[in-house]
């Protein structure tokens, strides 16, 4: 293996079931020491993929490599790198934390400290305590524990933070963002679109199986709406968009919602002209800011392919 060489890599990957096409020759690939956001709807063929990385399903057709070895024939060598959090988790109602994580310990041979990692992700009160007096939120920490065992070098999170209460939420981005500060890269699929926003640092969207928008988070908002938008208050309320600003060189739509008029421009100095024209033409600006379209605005763009 080379440093060139991707952490995850789907091949031209097709899975079928019957009559189903749940991955439709999806290729991507993730480099070591990113975070990936692997985004979709429900059905999307998200489940699918990790299902193929981890070896619980075999491609109907294509490759599926994780550090340059193919996931079916190197399977040992694969499970040894990599911790996973899927997404149907459920813990042994009769064994406590403590007994999930020296389970996991045993599995994966190493004498990591089951409390120190049970702290980590806050669970160290709990410890005790059989999993089946776990909450919902419990429940995913452990999981997420138990992928932590040996550090692995790839982390395949299927929607870590769902279930989890804002704290519980923080606690695990921190955590991701902690692992991957150490060199361990890190695939997070999700649905919950502002989440991913804040643990990645580059998104794929699938849609139906298939690979639709592929870029950074800024890209991918930069893509939909040409950037952060303007939303200007003024003091007399707008009826309609002042000419003043539709005059402006590099203004590329301009609209009125509610109070507000909102501007889309190119760049941030076209921002600046359009508050320069409005006080020129004696227009009175009470507030003025910037607002940026949020993934899941991305996200609908891109899923419904009506709006792209
Ligand atoms: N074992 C299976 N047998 C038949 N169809 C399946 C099977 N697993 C998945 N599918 C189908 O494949 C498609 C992709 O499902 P998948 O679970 O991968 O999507 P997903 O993006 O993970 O969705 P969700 O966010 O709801 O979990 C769906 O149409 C699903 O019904």
């Amino acid at each position: 293996m080379t440093n060139d060489t991707p952490a995850i890599e789907f091949e031209s990957v097709t899975q079928t079931f019957g009559h189903i096409t749940a991955l439709s020759d999806l290729s991507l690939e993730v480099h070591p020491g990113e975070r990936y956001g692997f985004l979709g709807p429900n059905g999307a063929g998200k489940t699918t993929a990790i299902g193929l990385l981890l070896n619980f399903l075999r491609p109907t057709d294509g490759t599926v490599r994780v550090f340059g070895r193919n996931v079916q024939s190197n399977e040992l060598a694969v499970k040894s790198r990599t911790g996973a959090l899927p997404q149907g988790f459920t813990p042994y109602s009769n064994l406590t934390g403590y007994e999930h994580l020296e389970f996991a310990c045993s599995v994966r041979g190493v004498d990591t400290d089951p409390e120190d990692v049970l702290e980590r992700v806050g669970l160290l009160d709990a410890a005790e305590q059989k999993a089946n007096g776990y909450s919902q939120g419990m429940v995913r920490r452990l999981g997420f524990a138990m992928a932590l065992v040996g550090e692995p070098d790839l982390l395949i999170l299927d929607e870590p933070i769902a279930g989890l209460d804002p704290s519980g939420a923080a606690r695990i981005r921190e955590l991701i963002r902690e692992q991957n500060e150490r060199g361990a890269t890190v695939f997070v699929s999700s649905h919950q679109l502002a989440q991913v926003e804040t643990i990645c640092d580059r998104v794929g969207i699938i849609s139906e199986g298939t690979m639709v928008a592929e870029a950074s988070v800024s890209e991918l908002q930069a893509r939909i709406d040409g950037g952060p938008r303007l939303v200007i208050t003024l003091a007399d309320g707008p009826v309609s968009v002042p000419d003043a600003v539709m005059a402006v060189e590099g203004v590329e739509d301009a609209w009125v919602d509610e109070s507000r008029v909102i501007v889309s421009c190119e760049s941030a100095s076209v921002r600046t002209d359009v508050l320069v024209a409005l006080e020129e033409a004696g227009i009175d600006v009470i507030d003025f800011e910037t607002e940026r379209a949020s993934l899941e605005d991305v996200f609908a763009a891109y899923a419904d392919t009506e709006n792209v």
